[in-house]
This record gives C-alpha cells, structure tokens and sequence, in this order.
C-alpha cells in the first residue's frame, strides 16, 4: 500500500505542477462539497424547528439557505465532474501514457517483448495511463467521503452523543465488502488462466492468418465448442463468486441499516419525550440518508482503488524494471568509424530467461572485416540468437563480442545501432506511406527521395513501386485506407528500409528472402551479395545472412553451421563441403530435394 499511495502523490503532484489552477479548484470542490451537504442539512432542520415553533419569517429564511446550498451541490457536482475529466484526459493521456512510451522505447533489450509473462505487463501498462490518473482522484476523493462520513456524525453527535456509536455501524459495510471483494478477486485469479485461453482461441478462430488452416481442416466448430466450454466453466466460477460476495455484501448493509433504525428510534424518542425537536428528527433522517451514500461512496470508491492495484502493479514493475535497465551500463565508447579487424565471439553463452538449455554454447569464432558472414543451421540452432546479440538486444551470459577489439557491452547502445542495419525474418509492417515506410530505415533521411530510391533497388523493389496506385505516395495498410500488400511484398519493404543506412558497420539479412519465391530470392541475393562489396570498402562492413537455403549462401567468404546452439563447422563452401560433415550432409540433401522437384 505504502508504494500505491508514493505512486499517487507522484500523480498529485505531477497533476498539481501542470495544471495547478484545475488542481486546486478541483481539490476546492471536493471541500466545497463536504461543506454543502452539512449546511443543507443543518438548514433544513432549522426549517422545521422554525416552522415547528411558528417562525414564518425564520423558516423563510432557512427555506432559501436550503434552496441556496442544493442549488450550490448541484452546480459543484456538475463542475466537479468536468474538471476531473479534463484533468485525468489531460495528464493521463498526454504526459503519463507519453512516458510509458518513452520508458518501453528506450528499453535496451527485448525481454519485455519476447517474454509472455513481460508481455503481458507491458499490454497491460500501455493501456493503463487513464487509469493510473483516475485512480489516484479516486483514492482522493476517498479520503473527502471519509472527510465527509466524519462530518455527518459529528452533526448526530450534536444530536445525541449515543449517536457517535453509528461509526461502527457505518464501518460495517466497509469492511464486509472487503470480504466480498476478495471472493471476486480469488474468482478473476482462479480463472485467469482459462481467459488466456480462451482469448487464444478467439484470436486462432478470427485471425486472417491462422484462419485458413482453421476452415481447411475444418476444426472452427471444434474450436467454438471449446471455446463455450471454457466460457461455461468461467461462468460458473463467477457466478459462486458473485452469490459469495453479495452475501457479505448483504450482512454489511444489514448491520448499517439495524444501526441506523436504532439511532432514529433513539432521536424520535426524544423530540417525542421533549428532549430534542422535530428539527433534529429530520437533521437526523438527512444525516442518516447522507450517511449511507457517503458509504457507498467510501465502499465503491475503496472497491476502486483497491482494483487500482491491477494496473498499478504491472506499471511499478515497468518503473523497476526501467530503472534496472537505466542502471546498467549501456557502454559510452563511441562505435568505430570503419571496421578494420572485424567482430570476434570469444566463448560466449547465452540462455534465455526462464530456459535451461542454452540458445548459444560457447561459441568463438572471429568474423573478419569486410566479409560476408553465411549462419546456417536447423530450426532453433541459435542462428537469430547469435545475431540479437549482435544487435545488443541480449547480453552474453559468459563470454565477449568484440568489436575490433572493444568489448560490445562497452559500445554505447544507441551509437552501435545507429551503425548496423537489419532485416528480420519477422519484419514489421508500418502503415504508411510507402516512402516512409522505408526512410524509416534511417530516421535522418526519412525525407530523402534519392536514398529512398536507391533502397527500393538494392532491394529490387523497383517492379513493386510500379504497381502501387500512388507510387511512392502510396499509403500502406488496410485499416488507414490504405492498401495492403503480400506477404513477399511486404519482405520487400523491409529489406528496402535495411538498405537505407549507406555505411552501416554490420549489416544483418536475418531469413530475408523466406516469403520470396525463387527468383525474387536469388535477384536479391545476387544484389546483396554486389551491395555487400560495396559496404566493405566504404566501411569494412560485415554483412551477416541467415539462411536456410544452402544454395544462396555458398558464395559467402564464411559460413558457420550451428548445431543446438554450437558452432558445429566454419568455413567456406569449398571447404566445408571437402570436409563431409554436417553442412554437406544438409547442402547435398537440399541439393538432392531441389534437383527432385
Ligand atoms: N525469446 C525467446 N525466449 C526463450 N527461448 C527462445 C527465444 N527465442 C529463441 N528461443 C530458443 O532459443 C533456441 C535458439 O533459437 P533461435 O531463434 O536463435 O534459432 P534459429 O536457429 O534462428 O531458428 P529458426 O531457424 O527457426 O529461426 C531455440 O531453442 C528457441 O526455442
């Protein structure tokens, strides 16, 4: 509790120093308010005293000091409401949704992303900036309905003293919701797992992508009726907890109703007994009345802020898991301005988090300046591994890269990037224009027509152009209007923005021609593989590939073969196929398959 109300007063006072106008009134309000609703009740019981005691003009005025504080309650609530959701739009969405996304995009790895249980955070705190804001007025406005409970019983007490003894009746239904609460949140843990799945198979059953699998195996009733299952075991599950919760919740308005029938029999005997007047009878039923919303608020509000803890705890782990990565070290040396020796792994290890076996296992191999650098082997051997560390997406777990002598770790992050180019088997998509969506590749030049151009060739894209309505207007993406392109087209895309970067240090084809067919590939393989040269002499550029077609990587000055995640073989094709290990058995079955079909 003590780091959610640290993270409110952070809210507070972030709203306060952007807005403080709108703060203060807001907070004046909520006071306001609380002033308002005692007045209304004092004025009215002095209506009935003064009617009770034959006082026209008394209760005339007493009449118009009721009308006035209604009147002013009504007009605070209205402005209250205003201004509260301008202010939770306004810091919400503009400056702590903004930080979130700064927070993620300078986040040096991946793990946030590729880890579901990270993901799942991270899903759940983009969403959550509203929320977040909302939630800290809502803890607010808990503390002015509990300011507002203590007020009302200070006004029974002027009553009649035994009165006091309602707090405990009042506190009653707190804490009974609490109990409710509980069997709710335990339903949502309890189920939590089967949503997943469930949302799983929703997404399997409406996704254009795994959809035509579905209806050609004919498995989407299957699906349904699995789907309806899950819904009618959660539903059960909810439905005990909801019987569960509203019991509780029925035994705290009992006991705050038995309290208050008691207390206004009390006030009733003595304005009957001549004790107390009718005045106080009726301050006493406006209290009452007062009271059990004030409560109700308190209770839904507490509801509220302790369901704050959902989007809360995932946003303090962002927070924690920021500051971790802020903390390391990102290196400051600057990156080289040419590569002269080349990048060398020295007994480098890598696990993913959460796995035993190792993606890579001790592998050392230097990659020489200015060469063309082939990865192959099997699904899962740790080909993209080796090249996300060289990317600094992952750190070794042992072992060093590095770069021309200068451990990788101590490069600066962002420079090193700023001087490597890639295109990734599981390449984006950005929907807009075309040009754009390649001057992405290199933010400086994201205007740059010629450059633009002269990507779209190394990527031999120029036919692609030619047929988009709009050329290199054209708007990309189904959903902004704009129009969609194939899977291979899209490839292209990707490997035209990798193309933007004239003097990149490394240059990484991760599976960049998978969606390509044969003659796509072996054009922009030829184009590569000339490109490759070029980037050698401008900057002694290592262009890495990875394939798993042998065929297209057989002119590279270097090949590693990879085999769970060791290095198995290197050399060139030449070499590796005189040596009649595995990258030969592999090349020769291909070669085999090929010829066949
Ligand atoms: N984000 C991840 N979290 C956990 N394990 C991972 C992750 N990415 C890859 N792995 C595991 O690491 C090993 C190496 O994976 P990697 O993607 O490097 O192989 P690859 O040779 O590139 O495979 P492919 O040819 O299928 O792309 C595999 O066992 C894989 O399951």
């Amino acid at each position: 509790m003590k780091r959610y109300v640290a993270l409110w007063l952070k809210l507070l006072r972030l709203t306060w120093q952007l807005f403080p106008g709108q703060t203060a009134a807001l907070l004046v309000l909520r006071l306001l308010m609380v002033g308002v609703t005692a007045a209304t009740a004092l004025a009215m019981r002095a209506v009935v005293n003064a009617v009770a005691e034959g006082d026209p003009a008394g209760a005339v005025r007493a009449s118009a000091v009721t009308a006035l504080t209604l009147g002013l309650n009504a007009y605070a609530l209205g402005a209250e409401h205003n201004v509260l959701f301008l202010l939770v739009e306004r810091v919400g969405l503009k400056h702590v949704r903004a930080q979130i996304d700064r927070d993620i995009a300078g986040l040096e790895g991946l793990d946030h992303l590729e880890r579901t249980d990270f993901l799942d955070r991270v899903t759940v705190v983009r969403g959550a900036a509203w929320g977040l804001t909302y939630g800290m007025w809502n803890a607010v406005d808990t503390i002015f309905a509990a300011l507002r409970l203590v007020v009302m019983l200070v006004l029974l007490g002027v009553v009649n003293p035994w009165l006091l003894l309602l707090l405990a009746f009042a506190a009653a239904p707190l804490w009974f919701e609490r109990r409710g609460r509980k069997a709710i949140v335990q339903a949502e843990l309890d189920t939590a797992e089967r949503m997943r799945l469930q949302r799983h198979l929703f997404e399997l059953a409406t996704e254009a992508r795994t959809n035509k699998e579905i209806r050609t195996a004919g498995v989407g009733p299957a699906l349904a009726r699995r789907q309806e299952q899950i819904w009618q075991e959660m539903a059960e599950v909810w439905l005990r907890a909801r019987v569960r919760s509203g019991a509780w919740r029925f035994a705290g308005w009992s006991l705050f109703t038995l309290g208050f029938a008691g207390g206004m029999g009390l006030v009733a005997a003595d304005a009957a007994g001549g004790a107390g007047s009718v005045g106080d009878v009726v301050l006493a039923i406006m209290v009452a009345v007062t009271m059990r919303e004030s409560v109700e608020t308190t209770v839904s509000r507490t509801a509220t802020v302790a369901d704050a803890g959902r989007l809360i705890e995932p946003y303090l782990w962002l927070q924690e898991y920021v500051a971790a990565d802020r903390g390391r070290a990102k290196g400051d040396r600057a990156a080289p301005d040419r590569l002269r020796d080349g990048i060398t792994f020295d007994h480098v290890s890598f696990t993913y988090p959460g796995r035993d076996e190792p993606a890579l296992d001790d592998v050392s191999v230097h990659l020489p300046a200015g060469t063309v650098v082939a990865l192959v082997g099997e699904y899962g051997s740790g080909k993209t591994t080796l090249v996300k560390l060289l990317l600094k997406f992952y750190r070794p777990d042992e072992g060093t890269i590095r770069v021309d002598g200068v451990d990788l770790a101590a490069i600066d992050t962002e420079q090193w990037r700023r001087n490597v180019s890639a295109a990734f088997q599981d390449f984006g998509r950005f929907h807009t224009a075309f040009a754009e969506t390649i001057g992405l590749g290199d933010l400086e030049h994201l205007t740059d027509t010629q450059r633009i151009e002269a990507a779209i060739r190394s990527a031999d894209a120029e036919e692609l152009v030619r047929r988009l309505p709009d050329g290199l207007d054209t708007e990309l993406g189904r959903e902004q209007g704009g129009v969609d392109l194939s899977e291979g087209q899209w490839q292209k895309t990707a490997l035209a923005r990798a193309s933007m970067r004239e003097r990149p240090l490394l240059f990484v084809l991760d599976e960049p021609t998978a969606s390509l067919d044969a003659p796509s590939e072996h054009a922009v393989f030829a184009g590569y593989m000339a490109r490759a040269r070029g980037l050698a002499d401008r900057a002694g550029a290592i262009v890495v590939v990875v394939s798993h077609r042998f065929s297209t990587v057989a002119g590279a000055d270097l090949i590693l073969v990879l085999a769970n995640g060791r290095l198995a073989e290197t050399g060139t094709h030449e070499e590796l196929l005189a040596l009649d290990g595995r990258y030969a058995e592999l090349y020769n079955i291909q070669a085999t398959a090929y010829a066949r079909a």
